[in-house]
């Protein structure tokens, strides 16, 4: 057997500091090493501090990498310099400081203990890429979402170029543009499916306009990063468009070569359960280890096991997307109040977040027996459970593909980032879910949730969802999914050089 056989190739992974990502880069990591790959993940201290806090990883430290994580990955804790932050991670700026100015001494500290074969780093997280360049590690790029808004965010400099966009991010002219019959043309196929985006439903166009100005000018300097990356590994499936031009191959006109690799890094789902098949424990293995950054509420699963078998709406706006407003709040309260219908609403505990929640309106539906409200759910198993029927969700890349694996129909509310494509996909290309307006006024959540649940549309998204959940989680994507991973460890194998004392030693 060779030398380089016998000694695993290392590979340190690094994710941007947020729920969304941490959970896929853990999981990309145990499907390296399933490959032979001896993996760490790098994490800021305070997240590092959440996962041990609620799963089993064993403590470690920035010079005790081998902290186990669970399937053969190592989690490293990065020092940040941000102060312990209590309940709530910290927010985009005080992290953004921390990843430019205070993370990298320490990584390139890791990079420089040990022979490193490649760093894959979260295209966000790319204060990581001039680290490896400085220790001459190669770079690879880790996209935790669809291909599709990848393709929209690395076609900034073409939007620029040709005037659509001003440099500093803010629309001039639509991407859609109305032919005499009124029919939409998409002036720059960026993205192979019929997607219309809205120019303020552009990924970068976050919050307010020094906000937006800031967060263009973040993604402006991934992208110039990320020219480094010869492969960019994407949790997302092959043909995700459902055309054929969308498996992997080159995201922008030119551009690193694209992995697909999102359905083992869902690994699980069995085949074909429709909602009404759906129960506790259907046998599927998507329980990976735990990667949550909040303690799960534990009498979730009880309270679904006493609701009818798909009744149930489950909401929740993921982590990261920030608060939608006192007066949306308000009105999602009581038009899912006035339903009649059961639900589970996982809603952070933050103030902020909880801003526009009718006093004691917890307890009000608690005490009918009609609705939770709780700070953080065990979504998966919630997901997995044959009570829900329905997700009312802002269309997080993650939660989008659970509510795939699990056959649950979606009500999508997109609040901001990537959000929006993806709604776009979920509404008019894979058509498993319908668009809240949106004024989210009470009546139209009723309406919206009943369309959803019920009815010949009811079924049709159900159908829909079936199909598309066979073609996106099932054996053979994943089996696809299992072959990309391996030609992308190939290629770090044959890149991968030992140093020549490791040679003396075999
Ligand atoms: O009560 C809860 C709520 C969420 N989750 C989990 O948290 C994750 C949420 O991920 P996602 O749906 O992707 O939402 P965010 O955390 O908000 O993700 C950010 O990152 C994603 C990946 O880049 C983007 O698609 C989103 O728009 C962006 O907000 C999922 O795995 C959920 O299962 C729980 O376990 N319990």
């Amino acid at each position: 057997m060779g030398a380089e056989a016998a000694v695993p190739p290392a590979v340190v992974l690094v994710p941007f500091p947020a729920q969304g990502h941490v959970t896929p880069m853990l999981h990309l990591a145990r499907a390296l090493a399933a490959h032979g790959v001896a993996a760490t993940v790098a994490v800021p201290d305070f997240i590092h501090r959440r996962i041990a806090a609620t799963t089993t990883a064993a403590p470690g430290g920035e010079d005790d990498d081998n902290a186990g994580y669970g399937g053969g990955v190592a989690l490293a804790s990065l020092p940040s310099g941000v102060a312990d932050c209590g309940a709530d991670p910290p927010g985009f700026a005080e992290f953004g400081h921390a990843m430019e100015h205070h993370m990298p001494a320490h990584l390139e500290r890791l990079l420089a203990r040990r022979r490193v074969a490649c760093v894959v780093v979260d295209v966000l997280a790319s204060w990581a890429v001039p680290v490896a360049e400085r220790c001459g590690v190669p770079a690879a790029g880790f996209w935790p979402a669809m291909l599709a808004s990848y393709r929209v965010v690395a076609a900034i400099p073409e939007l620029m170029e040709k005037g659509f966009i001003s440099e500093s991010g803010t629309p001039k002219s639509s991407l859609n543009q109305s032919d005499d019959d009124g029919h939409v043309l998409r002036v720059l196929k960026i993205l192979p499916a019929e997607v219309e985006l809205k120019n303020e439903e552009l990924p970068w166009l976050v919050g307010d306009s020094a906000t937006q100005r800031s967060r263009f000018a973040f993604w402006l300097r991934a992208l110039h990063r990320a020219r480094s990356f010869r492969s960019l590994l994407v949790n997302s499936f092959p043909g995700e468009a459902g055309c054929v031009d969308d498996d992997g191959g080159h995201p922008a006109r030119q551009g690193p070569r694209v992995f697909p690799v999102g359905p083992l890094l869902a690994a699980g789902g069995g085949g074909g359960n429709s909602a009404e098949q759906r129960t506790k424990g259907d046998g599927s293995n998507y329980k990976q280890q735990p990667s949550s950054m909040w303690q799960e509420d534990a009498t979730c699963m009880g309270w679904l096991d006493r609701q009818r078998a798909a009744s149930v709406v489950y909401v929740s706006f993921g982590s990261w997307v920030g608060p939608i407003g006192p007066e949306k709040i308000r009105e999602l309260a009581l038009g899912l109040e006035a339903t009649g219908r059961p639900f589970l609403w996982a809603l952070r505990e933050d103030p902020s977040w909880r801003a526009g929640l009718p006093d004691g309106y917890a307890e009000r539906v608690a005490a009918a027996g009609r609705g939770k409200v709780v700070g953080w759910a065990p979504q998966e198993d919630l997901l997995a459970h044959g009570a829900v029927g329905c997700y009312l969700t802002h269309c997080g890349w993650n939660s989008t593909v659970e509510a795939m694996r699990h056959g649950v129909r979606l009500l999508c509310c997109p609040v901001s980032g990537d959000q929006f494509i993806n709604c776009g996909y979920i509404t008019r290309v894979w058509e498993i879910g319908i668009r809240l307006g949106g004024g989210m006024g009470r009546d139209e959540v009723g309406d919206c949730i009943e369309r959803v649940m019920e009815g010949k549309e009811g079924r049709r998204l159900q159908e829909k969802m079936d199909a598309l959940r066979e073609r996106a989680v099932t054996a053979e994507a994943r089996s696809l999914a299992q072959r990309n991973v391996k030609s992308f460890v190939n290629e770090i194998r044959r890149d991968y050089r030992l140093p020549m004392h490791m040679y003396s030693i075999l």
